[in-house]
């Protein structure tokens, strides 16, 4: 599959930093690092600065994801999983992480805290009507099937 093309441009407070990249070759997300150095206190959450914006082409987004490591050892997590960074937004991309440990957790500049996934975007189009078709499930939801 052909790599989609995003334009990244560097913020002054992101200077020096690594930009987001793949640890693998197979790696789906690319890994970003944070632009400041901050401590995550337990059940804290900061938009983490990552000194970069993105121009993303027309019919994509990107998606901000938490990295299983941190979260596994240190619940560390991003709040709004998955972020979305719209093809429109030109601010500065931001890492809402949150601290469900119990413990502080320190941040240093350049840690990778997140990784960055684009994905396509498919529109819909609603259209308002009184009546929904049948179905067996019917309005059944929220663990109406059981355990
Ligand atoms: O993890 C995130 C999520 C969002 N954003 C930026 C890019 C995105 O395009 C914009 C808006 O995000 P979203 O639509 O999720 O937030 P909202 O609360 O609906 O804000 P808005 O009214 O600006 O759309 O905020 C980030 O930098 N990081
Ligand atoms: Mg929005």
């Amino acid at each position: 599959m052909p790599a989609i093309a995003i334009q990244l441009k560097r913020l002054p407070h992101g200077e020096g930093l690594p930009l987001p990249s793949y640890a693998t070759v197979g790696a789906a997300g690319m890994d970003v690092v944070a632009a400041e150095a901050l401590e995550l206190a337990p059940g804290a959450r900061h938009a983490v600065a990552t000194g970069f914006a993105l121009a993303i082409p027309d019919g994509y987004e990107v998606q901000v994801r938490p990295r299983s490591g941190l979260a596994l050892r240190y619940g560390i997590t991003c709040l709004n999983t998955p972020g979305t960074i719209d093809s429109d937004y030109r601010g500065e991309v931001k890492v809402i992480l949150a601290n469900l440990s119990d413990t502080p957790f320190p941040i240093a500049r350049g840690d990778r805290i997140a990784q960055l996934v684009p994905a396509p975007v498919q529109r819909a189009t609603l259209a308002e009507v009184d009546v929904l078709d049948d179905t067996p499930r019917g309005a059944g939801g929220f663990g109406s099937t059981g355990r």
